[in-house]
Protein backbone atom coordinates (compact mmCIF):
# COMPACT_ATOMS: atom_id res chain seq x y z
CA UNK A 1 0.00 0.00 0.00
CA UNK A 2 0.96 3.82 -0.86
CA UNK A 3 2.38 6.07 2.02
CA UNK A 4 -0.89 8.32 1.21
CA UNK A 5 -3.10 5.38 1.60
CA UNK A 6 -1.32 4.36 5.01
CA UNK A 7 -2.26 7.53 6.36
CA UNK A 8 -5.55 8.15 4.69
CA UNK A 9 -6.75 4.82 6.66
CA UNK A 10 -4.93 5.73 9.76
CA UNK A 11 -7.09 9.02 9.77
CA UNK A 12 -10.24 7.44 9.45
CA UNK A 13 -9.65 6.37 13.37
CA UNK A 14 -9.21 9.65 14.05
CA UNK A 15 -12.57 11.50 12.05
CA UNK A 16 -15.47 10.25 15.28
CA UNK A 17 -12.92 12.19 17.42
CA UNK A 18 -13.66 15.69 16.65
CA UNK A 19 -10.44 16.82 18.43
CA UNK A 20 -8.03 14.60 16.83
CA UNK A 21 -9.69 15.55 13.50
CA UNK A 22 -9.57 19.34 14.36
CA UNK A 23 -5.84 19.14 15.03
CA UNK A 24 -5.39 16.72 11.72
CA UNK A 25 -7.22 19.22 10.01
CA UNK A 26 -5.52 22.52 11.28
CA UNK A 27 -4.19 24.60 8.39
CA UNK A 28 -1.99 27.20 11.10
CA UNK A 29 0.09 26.50 14.34
CA UNK A 30 -1.82 24.09 16.28
CA UNK A 31 -1.36 22.69 20.55
CA UNK A 32 -3.22 19.76 21.49
CA UNK A 33 -3.45 19.47 25.52
CA UNK A 34 -4.40 16.44 26.30
CA UNK A 35 -4.03 13.60 28.95
CA UNK A 36 -2.77 9.83 29.23
CA UNK A 37 -3.94 7.57 26.35
CA UNK A 38 -5.98 10.40 24.31
CA UNK A 39 -4.10 9.74 21.30
CA UNK A 40 -1.12 12.62 21.11
CA UNK A 41 0.87 10.78 19.44
CA UNK A 42 -1.23 9.03 17.60
CA UNK A 43 -2.53 12.12 15.86
CA UNK A 44 0.65 13.60 15.75
CA UNK A 45 2.42 10.94 13.58
CA UNK A 46 -1.25 10.67 11.41
CA UNK A 47 -0.71 14.09 11.09
CA UNK A 48 2.88 14.01 10.06
CA UNK A 49 2.40 11.66 7.55
CA UNK A 50 -0.33 14.13 5.73
CA UNK A 51 2.53 17.13 5.81
CA UNK A 52 4.45 15.31 4.01
CA UNK A 53 2.57 13.98 1.88
CA UNK A 54 0.26 17.34 1.22
CA UNK A 55 1.58 20.22 2.47
CA UNK A 56 5.58 20.20 2.61
CA UNK A 57 6.78 19.86 -1.34
CA UNK A 58 10.12 18.26 -2.03
CA UNK A 59 13.14 18.24 -0.98
CA UNK A 60 11.76 20.29 1.85
CA UNK A 61 10.68 18.42 4.61
CA UNK A 62 9.49 17.85 8.71
CA UNK A 63 11.49 18.44 11.34
CA UNK A 64 9.94 16.75 14.47
CA UNK A 65 11.64 16.74 17.73
CA UNK A 66 10.75 14.71 21.14
CA UNK A 67 12.50 14.48 24.56
CA UNK A 68 14.90 11.46 24.40
CA UNK A 69 16.10 8.98 22.36
CA UNK A 70 13.54 5.82 23.67
CA UNK A 71 10.50 8.50 23.12
CA UNK A 72 12.35 9.19 19.36
CA UNK A 73 12.41 5.61 18.58
CA UNK A 74 8.60 5.18 19.69
CA UNK A 75 8.16 7.78 16.94
CA UNK A 76 9.78 6.12 14.34
CA UNK A 77 8.61 3.11 15.28
CA UNK A 78 4.97 4.28 14.98
CA UNK A 79 5.86 6.51 11.71
CA UNK A 80 7.28 3.42 9.86
CA UNK A 81 4.06 1.97 10.39
CA UNK A 82 2.65 4.88 8.29
CA UNK A 83 5.84 4.15 5.61
CA UNK A 84 7.45 7.09 6.91
CA UNK A 85 11.42 6.31 7.57
CA UNK A 86 13.40 9.15 9.37
CA UNK A 87 16.41 10.91 7.16
CA UNK A 88 15.91 12.38 3.64
CA UNK A 89 13.19 14.69 4.53
CA UNK A 90 12.14 13.21 8.19
CA UNK A 91 14.32 14.84 11.38
CA UNK A 92 13.32 12.90 14.37
CA UNK A 93 15.26 13.45 17.45
CA UNK A 94 15.86 15.19 20.73
CA UNK A 95 16.35 18.76 20.84
CA UNK A 96 19.80 17.89 21.73
CA UNK A 97 20.14 15.86 18.52
CA UNK A 98 18.45 18.41 16.33
CA UNK A 99 20.98 21.84 17.63
CA UNK A 100 23.81 18.73 16.66
CA UNK A 101 23.02 18.05 13.88
CA UNK A 102 20.92 20.33 12.01
CA UNK A 103 22.79 23.52 13.79
CA UNK A 104 26.19 23.27 15.43
CA UNK A 105 27.70 20.82 13.10
CA UNK A 106 26.74 22.50 9.69
CA UNK A 107 27.07 26.07 10.80
CA UNK A 108 29.06 26.56 13.79
CA UNK A 109 31.76 27.90 12.18
CA UNK A 110 29.78 30.70 9.67
CA UNK A 111 28.05 31.80 12.55
CA UNK A 112 30.73 32.44 14.51
CA UNK A 113 30.58 30.06 17.34
CA UNK A 114 34.02 30.48 18.00
CA UNK A 115 34.66 26.69 18.26
CA UNK A 116 38.03 25.49 17.87
CA UNK A 117 38.21 23.67 14.23
CA UNK A 118 37.34 19.73 14.04
CA UNK A 119 35.50 19.82 17.74
CA UNK A 120 33.67 16.96 18.82
CA UNK A 121 31.15 15.50 22.00
CA UNK A 122 33.15 15.10 25.15
CA UNK A 123 32.96 11.75 26.95
CA UNK A 124 32.42 11.33 30.04
CA UNK A 125 35.74 10.89 31.36
CA UNK A 126 36.81 13.79 29.17
CA UNK A 127 33.67 15.85 30.88
CA UNK A 128 35.13 14.68 34.31
CA UNK A 129 38.39 15.74 33.81
CA UNK A 130 37.33 19.22 32.56
CA UNK A 131 35.12 19.59 35.33
CA UNK A 132 38.02 18.53 38.16
CA UNK A 133 40.23 21.19 36.50
CA UNK A 134 37.58 24.05 36.68
CA UNK A 135 36.74 23.11 40.20
CA UNK A 136 39.99 23.34 41.29
CA UNK A 137 40.93 26.84 39.57
CA UNK A 138 37.47 28.38 40.82
CA UNK A 139 36.68 26.63 44.04
CA UNK A 140 39.17 25.01 45.27
CA UNK A 141 37.57 23.26 48.40
CA UNK A 142 37.25 19.74 49.62
CA UNK A 143 34.47 18.45 47.69
CA UNK A 144 34.36 16.11 45.05
CA UNK A 145 34.67 18.18 42.06
CA UNK A 146 31.88 15.85 40.15
CA UNK A 147 29.43 16.25 43.17
CA UNK A 148 29.02 20.53 41.27
CA UNK A 149 27.84 18.70 38.06
CA UNK A 150 23.82 18.36 38.67
CA UNK A 151 23.62 21.92 40.21
CA UNK A 152 26.15 23.76 37.47
CA UNK A 153 23.90 21.74 34.43
CA UNK A 154 20.58 23.44 35.97
CA UNK A 155 22.40 26.72 36.01
CA UNK A 156 23.47 26.34 32.35
CA UNK A 157 19.73 25.37 31.47
CA UNK A 158 18.40 27.87 33.74
CA UNK A 159 19.87 31.09 32.73
CA UNK A 160 20.08 30.88 29.06
CA UNK A 161 21.45 34.35 27.91
CA UNK A 162 24.70 35.12 29.00
CA UNK A 163 25.29 38.70 28.75
CA UNK A 164 22.05 39.06 30.98
CA UNK A 165 23.19 40.89 34.76
CA UNK A 166 21.63 37.30 36.02
CA UNK A 167 24.28 35.49 35.01
CA UNK A 168 27.26 36.66 37.10
CA UNK A 169 24.68 37.88 39.93
CA UNK A 170 22.32 34.90 40.82
CA UNK A 171 25.43 32.75 41.50
CA UNK A 172 29.02 34.01 40.79
CA UNK A 173 30.52 30.77 41.96
CA UNK A 174 28.37 28.79 39.62
CA UNK A 175 28.67 31.40 36.84
CA UNK A 176 32.56 31.04 37.04
CA UNK A 177 32.58 27.62 37.35
CA UNK A 178 30.37 27.15 34.05
CA UNK A 179 32.55 29.07 32.44
CA UNK A 180 35.94 27.63 33.83
CA UNK A 181 34.62 24.07 32.68
CA UNK A 182 33.46 25.15 28.85
CA UNK A 183 37.06 26.96 28.85
CA UNK A 184 38.67 23.37 29.97
CA UNK A 185 36.05 21.66 26.99
CA UNK A 186 36.73 24.14 24.53
CA UNK A 187 40.80 23.63 24.94
CA UNK A 188 40.36 19.79 24.33
CA UNK A 189 38.27 20.89 21.62
CA UNK A 190 35.36 19.71 23.26
CA UNK A 191 31.64 20.26 23.77
CA UNK A 192 29.26 18.69 26.31
CA UNK A 193 25.59 17.33 25.89
CA UNK A 194 24.43 20.96 28.18
CA UNK A 195 25.95 23.01 24.84
CA UNK A 196 24.33 21.22 22.23
CA UNK A 197 20.94 23.61 22.76
CA UNK A 198 22.62 26.55 24.21
CA UNK A 199 25.15 26.65 21.17
CA UNK A 200 22.36 26.45 18.84
CA UNK A 201 20.07 29.24 20.80
CA UNK A 202 23.39 31.46 20.57
CA UNK A 203 23.71 30.65 16.56
CA UNK A 204 20.32 31.72 16.09
CA UNK A 205 20.37 34.84 18.60
CA UNK A 206 23.28 35.87 16.50
CA UNK A 207 22.18 34.96 12.81
CA UNK A 208 18.77 36.35 11.28
CA UNK A 209 19.67 34.29 8.30
CA UNK A 210 20.05 30.86 10.00
CA UNK A 211 16.56 30.45 10.87
CA UNK A 212 15.67 31.58 7.69
CA UNK A 213 17.77 28.40 6.57
CA UNK A 214 16.30 25.95 8.84
CA UNK A 215 12.96 27.33 7.74
CA UNK A 216 14.10 26.63 3.92
CA UNK A 217 14.77 22.82 5.16
CA UNK A 218 11.88 22.19 8.02
CA UNK A 219 8.66 24.84 7.23
CA UNK A 220 6.82 22.70 9.81
CA UNK A 221 7.98 22.04 13.56
CA UNK A 222 6.53 19.50 15.45
CA UNK A 223 6.88 18.56 18.84
CA UNK A 224 6.22 15.93 21.31
CA UNK A 225 6.34 15.55 24.81
CA UNK A 226 6.15 19.24 24.76
CA UNK A 227 5.73 19.38 28.81
CA UNK A 228 9.49 18.26 29.40
CA UNK A 229 11.31 19.84 27.06
CA UNK A 230 12.51 23.40 28.92
CA UNK A 231 13.41 26.60 28.13
CA UNK A 232 16.01 26.65 25.27
CA UNK A 233 13.80 24.55 23.15
CA UNK A 234 10.67 26.95 23.72
CA UNK A 235 13.35 29.88 23.11
CA UNK A 236 13.68 28.06 19.64
CA UNK A 237 10.20 27.80 18.68
CA UNK A 238 9.61 31.12 19.60
CA UNK A 239 12.00 32.33 16.83
CA UNK A 240 11.33 29.49 14.48
CA UNK A 241 7.11 29.57 14.76
CA UNK A 242 6.68 32.87 15.70
CA UNK A 243 9.11 35.38 14.27
CA UNK A 244 10.92 33.22 11.18
CA UNK A 245 7.79 31.51 10.32
CA UNK A 246 7.87 27.89 10.54
CA UNK A 247 4.25 26.36 11.24
CA UNK A 248 4.21 24.75 14.40
CA UNK A 249 2.64 21.45 15.22
CA UNK A 250 3.11 20.40 19.15
CA UNK A 251 1.31 17.66 21.94
CA UNK A 252 1.64 17.72 25.52
CA UNK A 253 -0.15 17.09 28.77
CA UNK A 254 1.48 19.39 31.95
CA UNK A 255 0.30 16.78 33.89
CA UNK A 256 2.74 14.11 33.07
CA UNK A 257 5.64 16.62 33.45
CA UNK A 258 8.01 14.78 34.82
CA UNK A 259 11.78 15.91 34.17
CA UNK A 260 11.55 19.24 36.46
CA UNK A 261 15.22 18.59 37.75
CA UNK A 262 16.13 18.29 34.22
CA UNK A 263 14.67 22.15 33.49
CA UNK A 264 11.22 20.91 32.20
CA UNK A 265 8.76 23.82 32.39
CA UNK A 266 4.94 22.10 31.91
CA UNK A 267 3.69 25.95 31.75
CA UNK A 268 5.56 26.63 28.78
CA UNK A 269 3.12 25.09 26.63
CA UNK A 270 -0.15 26.29 28.69
CA UNK A 271 1.57 29.74 27.34
CA UNK A 272 1.82 28.79 23.90
CA UNK A 273 -1.31 27.39 23.75
CA UNK A 274 -2.77 31.06 25.02
CA UNK A 275 -1.37 32.73 22.39
CA UNK A 276 -4.52 33.88 19.64
CA UNK A 277 -2.40 32.88 16.63
CA UNK A 278 -2.45 29.21 18.02
CA UNK A 279 -5.23 26.91 18.08
CA UNK A 280 -5.65 24.72 20.81
CA UNK A 281 -7.39 21.42 20.55
CA UNK A 282 -8.09 19.73 23.97
CA UNK A 283 -8.72 15.84 23.94
CA UNK A 284 -11.17 13.85 26.29
CA UNK A 285 -11.25 10.28 25.65
CA UNK A 286 -8.68 7.99 26.85
CA UNK A 287 -8.38 5.07 24.40
CA UNK A 288 -5.65 2.80 26.77
CA UNK A 289 -7.33 2.36 30.11
CA UNK A 290 -9.86 0.60 31.55
CA UNK A 291 -12.31 2.90 32.71
CA UNK A 292 -12.10 2.06 36.57
CA UNK A 293 -8.30 2.98 35.63
CA UNK A 294 -9.14 6.22 34.27
CA UNK A 295 -11.51 6.93 37.32
CA UNK A 296 -8.44 5.96 39.62
CA UNK A 297 -6.02 7.89 37.76
CA UNK A 298 -7.84 10.97 38.83
CA UNK A 299 -7.07 9.98 42.24
CA UNK A 300 -3.80 9.48 41.79
CA UNK A 301 -3.14 13.13 40.18
CA UNK A 302 -5.50 14.34 43.02
CA UNK A 303 -6.56 16.79 40.68
CA UNK A 304 -10.01 16.88 38.72
CA UNK A 305 -9.76 16.20 34.85
CA UNK A 306 -12.74 15.61 32.67
CA UNK A 307 -11.19 12.43 31.26
CA UNK A 308 -13.40 9.61 30.40
CA UNK A 309 -13.19 5.97 28.68
CA UNK A 310 -13.30 6.01 25.17
CA UNK A 311 -16.35 4.25 24.38
CA UNK A 312 -16.35 0.08 24.49
CA UNK A 313 -13.53 0.44 27.31
CA UNK A 314 -12.84 -2.61 29.05
CA UNK A 315 -13.82 -2.07 32.69
CA UNK A 316 -9.97 -2.02 34.16
CA UNK A 317 -8.98 -3.12 37.33
CA UNK A 318 -7.04 -2.20 40.40
CA UNK A 319 -5.51 -4.14 42.79
CA UNK A 320 -3.59 -3.37 46.07
CA UNK A 321 -1.08 -5.97 47.36
CA UNK A 322 0.34 -5.24 50.70
CA UNK A 323 3.33 -7.29 51.65
CA UNK A 324 5.89 -8.19 53.78
CA UNK A 325 9.10 -8.58 53.97
CA UNK A 326 12.24 -6.63 52.36
CA UNK A 327 12.58 -5.93 48.75
CA UNK A 328 13.85 -9.18 47.17
CA UNK A 329 11.27 -10.75 49.50
CA UNK A 330 8.90 -8.85 47.93
CA UNK A 331 10.03 -9.34 44.22
CA UNK A 332 10.18 -13.21 44.69
CA UNK A 333 6.75 -13.05 45.72
CA UNK A 334 5.77 -11.02 42.39
CA UNK A 335 6.84 -13.92 40.36
CA UNK A 336 5.58 -16.80 42.48
CA UNK A 337 2.15 -15.36 43.31
CA UNK A 338 1.12 -12.48 41.77
CA UNK A 339 2.24 -13.11 38.30
CA UNK A 340 1.39 -16.88 38.03
CA UNK A 341 -2.37 -15.91 39.27
CA UNK A 342 -1.95 -12.95 36.78
CA UNK A 343 -1.22 -15.84 33.97
CA UNK A 344 -3.92 -17.74 34.87
CA UNK A 345 -6.64 -15.28 34.67
CA UNK A 346 -5.54 -13.65 31.68
CA UNK A 347 -4.41 -17.34 29.85
CA UNK A 348 -3.59 -15.40 26.38
CA UNK A 349 -1.57 -12.92 27.90
CA UNK A 350 1.84 -12.27 26.37
CA UNK A 351 4.90 -11.90 28.01
CA UNK A 352 5.01 -8.39 26.41
CA UNK A 353 2.21 -7.55 27.47
CA UNK A 354 2.97 -6.64 30.78
CA UNK A 355 5.40 -4.27 32.58
CA UNK A 356 6.90 -4.04 35.90
CA UNK A 357 7.83 -0.51 36.84
CA UNK A 358 9.39 0.93 40.01
CA UNK A 359 10.50 4.06 40.93
CA UNK A 360 14.24 4.22 40.73
CA UNK A 361 16.50 2.08 38.54
CA UNK A 362 18.17 -0.24 42.22
CA UNK A 363 14.78 -1.28 43.18
CA UNK A 364 14.63 -2.99 39.20
CA UNK A 365 18.14 -4.80 40.37
CA UNK A 366 15.49 -6.98 43.19
CA UNK A 367 12.81 -7.00 40.24
CA UNK A 368 15.53 -8.48 37.52
CA UNK A 369 17.16 -10.79 39.62
CA UNK A 370 13.86 -12.59 40.85
CA UNK A 371 12.98 -12.87 37.60
CA UNK A 372 16.05 -14.17 36.36
CA UNK A 373 15.63 -16.83 39.57
CA UNK A 374 12.10 -17.81 37.83
CA UNK A 375 13.49 -17.98 34.40
CA UNK A 376 11.53 -15.37 33.15
CA UNK A 377 13.06 -13.33 30.16
CA UNK A 378 13.19 -9.15 30.50
CA UNK A 379 14.13 -6.23 28.37
CA UNK A 380 15.44 -3.61 30.95
CA UNK A 381 14.99 -0.29 29.82
CA UNK A 382 16.72 1.61 33.19
CA UNK A 383 20.20 3.38 33.69
CA UNK A 384 21.22 -0.39 35.12
CA UNK A 385 20.12 -1.89 32.09
CA UNK A 386 23.41 -4.16 30.30
CA UNK A 387 24.39 -0.97 28.62
CA UNK A 388 22.44 2.75 28.23
CA UNK A 389 18.92 2.17 26.27
CA UNK A 390 19.28 5.89 24.42
CA UNK A 391 22.58 4.83 22.77
CA UNK A 392 21.89 4.43 18.96
CA UNK A 393 24.72 2.70 18.01
CA UNK A 394 24.18 -0.15 20.89
CA UNK A 395 20.33 -0.72 19.57
CA UNK A 396 21.69 -0.52 16.32
CA UNK A 397 24.19 -3.39 17.20
CA UNK A 398 21.21 -5.43 18.73
CA UNK A 399 18.92 -5.10 15.32
CA UNK A 400 21.95 -6.11 13.33
CA UNK A 401 22.53 -9.18 15.96
CA UNK A 402 18.81 -10.13 15.15
CA UNK A 403 19.44 -10.30 11.63
CA UNK A 404 22.20 -12.64 12.22
CA UNK A 405 20.03 -14.62 14.17
CA UNK A 406 17.55 -15.53 11.49
CA UNK A 407 16.10 -12.01 10.90
CA UNK A 408 17.64 -12.25 7.38
CA UNK A 409 15.70 -15.15 6.45
CA UNK A 410 12.16 -13.56 7.43
CA UNK A 411 13.18 -10.11 6.89
CA UNK A 412 13.04 -9.04 10.97
CA UNK A 413 14.57 -6.29 10.53
CA UNK A 414 14.79 -5.98 6.57
CA UNK A 415 18.90 -5.09 5.58
CA UNK A 416 17.63 -2.05 3.87
CA UNK A 417 16.33 -0.57 7.35
CA UNK A 418 20.00 -1.66 8.81
CA UNK A 419 21.56 0.14 6.18
CA UNK A 420 19.78 3.03 6.86
CA UNK A 421 19.52 3.14 10.01
CA UNK A 422 23.52 2.95 9.93
CA UNK A 423 23.87 5.46 7.49
CA UNK A 424 22.11 8.13 9.72
CA UNK A 425 24.29 7.14 12.73
CA UNK A 426 27.28 7.18 11.09
CA UNK A 427 26.12 9.67 8.75
CA UNK A 428 29.41 12.35 9.33
CA UNK A 429 31.64 9.52 8.37
CA UNK A 430 30.15 8.97 5.27
CA UNK A 431 29.78 12.27 3.51
CA UNK A 432 30.48 10.66 -0.15
CA UNK A 433 28.96 8.54 -1.96
CA UNK A 434 31.28 5.89 -2.36
CA UNK A 435 31.43 6.07 1.66
CA UNK A 436 27.70 4.83 1.88
CA UNK A 437 28.83 2.14 -0.83
CA UNK A 438 31.87 0.83 1.20
CA UNK A 439 29.53 0.80 4.15
CA UNK A 440 26.62 -1.05 2.85
CA UNK A 441 29.17 -3.94 1.00
CA UNK A 442 30.93 -4.27 4.45
CA UNK A 443 27.89 -4.58 6.65
CA UNK A 444 26.46 -6.99 4.41
CA UNK A 445 29.70 -9.05 4.30
CA UNK A 446 30.09 -8.82 7.86
CA UNK A 447 26.86 -9.84 8.64
CA UNK A 448 26.17 -12.34 5.89
CA UNK A 449 29.45 -14.56 7.12
CA UNK A 450 28.38 -13.98 11.14
CA UNK A 451 24.96 -15.48 10.57
CA UNK A 452 25.28 -17.63 13.74
CA UNK A 453 22.96 -17.48 16.75
CA UNK A 454 25.50 -19.71 18.86
CA UNK A 455 28.46 -17.47 18.99
CA UNK A 456 29.82 -15.73 21.52
CA UNK A 457 28.76 -12.15 21.98
CA UNK A 458 32.34 -11.12 22.39
CA UNK A 459 33.55 -12.26 19.19
CA UNK A 460 30.89 -11.13 17.12
CA UNK A 461 30.90 -7.36 18.53
CA UNK A 462 34.57 -7.29 17.70
CA UNK A 463 34.39 -8.37 14.83
CA UNK A 464 31.93 -6.40 13.91
CA UNK A 465 33.50 -3.50 14.86
CA UNK A 466 36.67 -4.08 13.75
CA UNK A 467 35.15 -5.08 10.24
CA UNK A 468 32.43 -3.06 10.36
CA UNK A 469 31.92 0.30 12.39
CA UNK A 470 35.65 1.07 13.77
CA UNK A 471 36.52 3.71 11.29
CA UNK A 472 33.06 5.22 11.25
CA UNK A 473 33.35 5.64 14.90
CA UNK A 474 36.29 7.40 14.75
CA UNK A 475 35.64 9.66 11.99
CA UNK A 476 32.25 10.63 13.81
CA UNK A 477 32.31 13.76 16.46
CA UNK A 478 29.09 12.95 18.00
CA UNK A 479 29.86 8.85 18.24
CA UNK A 480 32.84 9.28 20.55
CA UNK A 481 30.78 8.84 23.89
CA UNK A 482 29.23 5.79 22.31
CA UNK A 483 32.35 4.08 20.97
CA UNK A 484 33.30 3.93 25.10
CA UNK A 485 29.51 2.56 25.48
CA UNK A 486 30.15 -0.23 23.11
CA UNK A 487 34.22 -0.38 24.12
CA UNK A 488 32.58 -0.90 27.63
CA UNK A 489 29.91 -3.61 26.62
CA UNK A 490 32.58 -5.89 25.11
CA UNK A 491 35.10 -5.89 27.93
CA UNK A 492 32.28 -7.19 30.12
CA UNK A 493 31.19 -9.34 27.48
CA UNK A 494 35.48 -10.69 27.56
CA UNK A 495 36.44 -14.07 29.24
CA UNK A 496 37.09 -12.26 32.28
CA UNK A 497 33.73 -9.86 32.37
CA UNK A 498 30.42 -10.50 34.14
CA UNK A 499 28.71 -11.28 30.53
CA UNK A 500 31.51 -13.64 29.17
CA UNK A 501 28.71 -16.50 28.31
CA UNK A 502 26.39 -14.20 26.90
CA UNK A 503 25.72 -15.50 23.09
CA UNK A 504 24.92 -13.93 19.80
CA UNK A 505 21.48 -14.97 20.72
CA UNK A 506 20.58 -13.94 23.77
CA UNK A 507 21.70 -10.20 22.90
CA UNK A 508 19.35 -10.28 19.70
CA UNK A 509 16.60 -11.33 22.36
CA UNK A 510 16.60 -8.28 23.82
CA UNK A 511 15.80 -6.58 21.19
CA UNK A 512 12.18 -4.83 21.67
CA UNK A 513 9.10 -6.74 20.43
CA UNK A 514 10.40 -9.94 21.64
CA UNK A 515 8.35 -12.34 24.37
CA UNK A 516 9.53 -10.50 27.40
CA UNK A 517 8.54 -8.53 30.83
CA UNK A 518 9.39 -4.57 30.39
CA UNK A 519 11.12 -3.68 33.01
CA UNK A 520 11.26 -0.12 34.00
CA UNK A 521 12.02 2.82 35.96
CA UNK A 522 8.66 5.08 36.13
CA UNK A 523 10.66 7.59 34.33
CA UNK A 524 11.46 5.16 31.10
CA UNK A 525 7.62 4.17 30.98
CA UNK A 526 6.41 7.46 29.58
CA UNK A 527 4.81 7.17 26.43
CA UNK A 528 3.94 3.43 26.26
CA UNK A 529 1.42 1.06 27.25
CA UNK A 530 1.18 -2.12 28.41
CA UNK A 531 -2.13 -4.76 29.18
CA UNK A 532 -0.91 -5.50 32.61
CA UNK A 533 1.38 -2.96 34.87
CA UNK A 534 2.40 -3.61 38.24
CA UNK A 535 3.67 -0.91 40.02
CA UNK A 536 6.48 -2.32 43.05
CA UNK A 537 8.12 -0.55 45.64
CA UNK A 538 5.16 1.88 45.99
CA UNK A 539 6.79 2.81 49.78
CA UNK A 540 6.35 6.19 51.70
CA UNK A 541 9.53 7.41 51.46
CA UNK A 542 10.49 5.83 47.72
CA UNK A 543 7.74 7.59 46.01
CA UNK A 544 7.51 10.44 46.78
CA UNK A 545 11.27 10.17 48.51
CA UNK A 546 12.03 11.81 51.43
CA UNK A 547 11.26 15.57 52.98
CA UNK A 548 10.37 17.06 49.51
CA UNK A 549 9.89 20.50 48.83
CA UNK A 550 5.80 20.61 47.67
CA UNK A 551 7.17 21.87 44.31
CA UNK A 552 9.21 18.10 44.24
CA UNK A 553 6.09 16.42 45.80
CA UNK A 554 3.94 17.56 43.43
CA UNK A 555 6.39 16.20 40.37
CA UNK A 556 6.85 12.61 42.53
CA UNK A 557 2.98 12.43 42.71
CA UNK A 558 2.76 13.76 38.72
CA UNK A 559 5.34 10.46 38.18
CA UNK A 560 3.20 8.70 40.11
CA UNK A 561 0.16 9.14 38.00
CA UNK A 562 2.33 8.23 34.54
CA UNK A 563 2.93 5.05 35.79
CA UNK A 564 -0.61 4.35 36.76
CA UNK A 565 -1.73 5.43 33.00
CA UNK A 566 0.54 3.30 31.40
CA UNK A 567 -1.97 0.05 32.18
CA UNK A 568 -4.80 -0.61 29.49
CA UNK A 569 -6.69 -3.31 31.63
CA UNK A 570 -5.28 -4.74 34.74
CA UNK A 571 -3.28 -2.44 37.47
CA UNK A 572 -1.36 -3.69 40.58
CA UNK A 573 0.21 -1.80 43.27
CA UNK A 574 2.98 -3.77 45.46
CA UNK A 575 4.18 -1.90 48.87
CA UNK A 576 5.10 -2.91 52.05
CA UNK A 577 2.39 -3.11 54.21
CA UNK A 578 3.83 -0.75 57.61
CA UNK A 579 4.32 2.38 54.91
CA UNK A 580 2.56 2.46 51.89
CA UNK A 581 2.56 5.70 49.74
CA UNK A 582 0.13 8.33 50.60
CA UNK A 583 -0.61 8.26 46.87
CA UNK A 584 -1.53 4.96 46.88
CA UNK A 585 -3.34 5.21 50.15
CA UNK A 586 -5.27 8.13 48.67
CA UNK A 587 -6.18 6.14 45.77
CA UNK A 588 -7.60 2.83 47.71
CA UNK A 589 -9.47 5.03 50.32
CA UNK A 590 -11.20 7.01 47.21
CA UNK A 591 -12.10 4.12 45.29
CA UNK A 592 -13.55 2.30 48.80
CA UNK A 593 -15.39 5.88 49.25
CA UNK A 594 -16.86 5.40 45.31
CA UNK A 595 -17.85 2.11 45.92
N1 LIG B 1 -9.22 7.65 17.62
C1 LIG B 1 -8.72 6.54 18.14
N2 LIG B 1 -9.35 5.36 17.96
C2 LIG B 1 -8.85 4.23 18.49
N3 LIG B 1 -7.72 4.14 19.21
C3 LIG B 1 -7.05 5.27 19.42
C4 LIG B 1 -7.50 6.53 18.91
N4 LIG B 1 -6.62 7.47 19.31
C5 LIG B 1 -5.67 6.84 20.02
N5 LIG B 1 -5.92 5.52 20.10
C6 LIG B 1 -5.11 4.49 20.80
O1 LIG B 1 -4.98 4.91 22.16
C7 LIG B 1 -3.72 4.54 22.68
C8 LIG B 1 -3.03 5.78 23.24
O2 LIG B 1 -2.65 6.64 22.19
P1 LIG B 1 -1.34 7.55 22.27
O3 LIG B 1 -0.20 6.72 22.76
O4 LIG B 1 -1.20 8.27 21.00
O5 LIG B 1 -1.80 8.50 23.44
P2 LIG B 1 -1.01 9.70 24.13
O6 LIG B 1 -2.01 10.78 24.29
O7 LIG B 1 0.21 10.04 23.36
O8 LIG B 1 -0.68 9.02 25.52
P3 LIG B 1 0.40 9.39 26.67
O9 LIG B 1 0.35 10.88 26.89
O10 LIG B 1 -0.14 8.65 27.85
O11 LIG B 1 1.70 8.88 26.22
C9 LIG B 1 -2.95 3.92 21.54
O12 LIG B 1 -3.07 2.52 21.63
C10 LIG B 1 -3.67 4.44 20.32
O13 LIG B 1 -3.56 3.58 19.21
Amino acid sequence: MSERALYLQAAESLRRNPGQWAAYDSHGHCVVLAGPGSGKTKTLTVKLARLLAEDVQEPRGVACITYNNECARELESRLAALGIEPGGRVFIGTVHSFSLTQIVLPYAKVAGLGLPDEFSVATQSERASALERAYRSVIDGPDNPQTWDFRMGNYRRAILNRNSPQWRERDPVLAALVEAFEDELRAMARIDFDDMPLLALRALRANEWLQRALLAKYPVLVVDEYQDLGRALHRMVLGFCFSAGMRLFAVGDPDQSIYGFNGARPDLLQQLSRRDDVETVHLRLNYRCGSRIVTGSRYALGKDRDYEAAEGANEGTIHFHPRTGNRDQQADDLFSSLLPDIRERLPDLRLADIAILYPSAPIGDAVASAAQNYGLPTIRTDKNSLYPRSSRLMRWLEQCAEWCCGGWRTGTPRFRTLMNDGQRIFSESLTAEGDVLLFQRRLLKTLWERRDSTVLLHWWLNEMRREAIAELIEGCRTLQDEGETLGAFIDRAAPDGDCAEMTLEQFAGRSEGKNCISLSTLHSAKGREFVVVIMFGMNDGTIPWHNQSNQRLVEWRRLFYVGFTRAKQELHMMYSANMPSPFVKEVEERLKADG
